[in-house]
């Protein structure tokens, strides 16, 4: 008969918008934080001002501070924390729950120095008694615009994909639809890369330069992820869907994206530090831009925007100087990736 509730661990911006899918489509939701004061808020204010300002919390949603408590009685586990905390957490559940749980995943994100993506992280933190499957849902979602109601898309994908089709039928509803990709590997890459390309894309805002360069990171910028992402054993066709080019366009585009809005910082001069203590939010695309200029070495692939953004947030390099690079590197096929990856070389 499956759960009576559903679970959201991390009361961020992505983890209160999920909940209220889940609630507008009338499930009971435990969203556990482990910030009291927070938890306090959501239950006697009905709000959440820091995340997702402006919006009602609905009565199915009960916010928890115990791990515990909030795992109890439930089957299906959504993961909404940031990379960097996705081994802590997953380490407690697996302590914490004796019953085989599915883990549904929304982060975005590659961890430097392992190259894992985040289904792999997981799966290194659980027991195999306490895990059933791991779902990843990816695709071009602002929390701000999801909360909302506003029509979204987004993907599922697993490798057991009765499990993603079952999470395809919890979330999906009149304003939010989801559809499944077999290419769990493909939706993860997509979803965590595009977040390198938006903090290019910000930057090359905030320098002031206009709708022709930012169409050439983005597009550049994808060739980039398809070259990559093949050769980690991605489906192609997946960076040509709503985890890759649809994510790609909503992030570089939206004044909503935080990786946008970061490299829009950094474009207008202020210094990473700066950024990221004036965030209070995650901007994933920064260590992912770590994790990818390790894997292209790794994978001998020419990642040319990752190689420079790197250079830039974590070498020092002016951004004027980074685009100037860009533009001046040898000439080339466009489609020279392209008819690699379909003549399978
Ligand atoms: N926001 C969006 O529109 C979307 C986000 N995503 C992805 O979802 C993931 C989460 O992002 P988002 O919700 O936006 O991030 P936010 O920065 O909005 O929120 C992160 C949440 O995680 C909590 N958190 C951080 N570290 C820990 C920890 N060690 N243990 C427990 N809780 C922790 C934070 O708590 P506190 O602040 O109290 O420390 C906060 O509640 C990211 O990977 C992001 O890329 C995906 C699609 C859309
Ligand atoms: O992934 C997102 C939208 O799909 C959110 O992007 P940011 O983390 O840049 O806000």
């Amino acid at each position: 008969m499956g759960t009576t509730k559903t679970v959201v661990l991390g009361a961020g911006s992505w983890g209160t918008a999920l909940a209220l899918v889940l609630a507008d489509n009338g499930k009971k939701v435990s969203l556990w934080s482990h910030n009291p004061d927070q938890v306090r808020e959501i239950n006697e204010s009905r709000t959440n001002k820091r995340y997702l300002p402006g919006i009602e919390i609905p009565e199915l949603i009960i916010a928890t501070s115990s791990l515990g408590e909030a795992l109890k009685g439930t089957d299906t586990v959504i993961l909404a924390v940031p990379t960097k905390a996705i081994r802590e957490v997953s380490g407690k559940i697996s302590e914490i729950s004796n019953a085989p749980l599915t883990i549904v995943h929304v982060s975005k994100g590659i961890e430097p120095d392992t190259h894992l993506r985040i289904s792999e992280m997981i799966k290194e933190e659980m027991s195999p008694e306490s895990l059933k499957a791991i779902v990843v849902l990816s695709g071009p979602s602002h929390a701000e615009e999801v909360s909302l109601r506003h029509p979204t898309t987004v993907a599922v994908s697993s490798e057991n994909m009765d499990e993603a089709e079952r999470i395809q039928d919890l979330f999906i509803n009149q304003n939010f639809r989801v559809y499944t990709n077999p290419d769990i590997v493909g939706v993860e890459i997509g979803g965590a890369l595009k977040n390198i390309i938006a903090l290019a894309a910000g930057i090359t805002d905030g320098l002031g330069f206009g709708d022709n360069a930012k169409a050439a990171l983005m597009t550049r910028g994808l060739a980039e992820i398809s070259r990559i992402g093949t050769k980690m054993g991605a489906n192609p066709l997946t960076f040509a869907g709503l985890a890759g080019i649809g994510d790609l366009i909503v992030t570089c585009t939206s004044v909503h994206s935080r990786n946008w809005r970061a490299g829009n910082m950094l474009g207008k001069g202020q210094s990473l530090d700066e950024v990221l203590d004036s965030m209070g939010m995650v901007v994933e695309g920064v260590r992912t831009t770590k994790a990818a200029y390790q894997l292209a070495a790794k994978y001998e692939v020419e990642m040319p925007i990752t190689e420079t953004l790197y250079k830039v947030l974590f070498e020092d390099l002016p951004a004027k100087e980074g685009a100037e690079l860009l533009m001046a590197r040898d000439k080339t096929h466009e489609m020279e990736d392209l008819t690699n990856i379909l003549n399978g070389n």
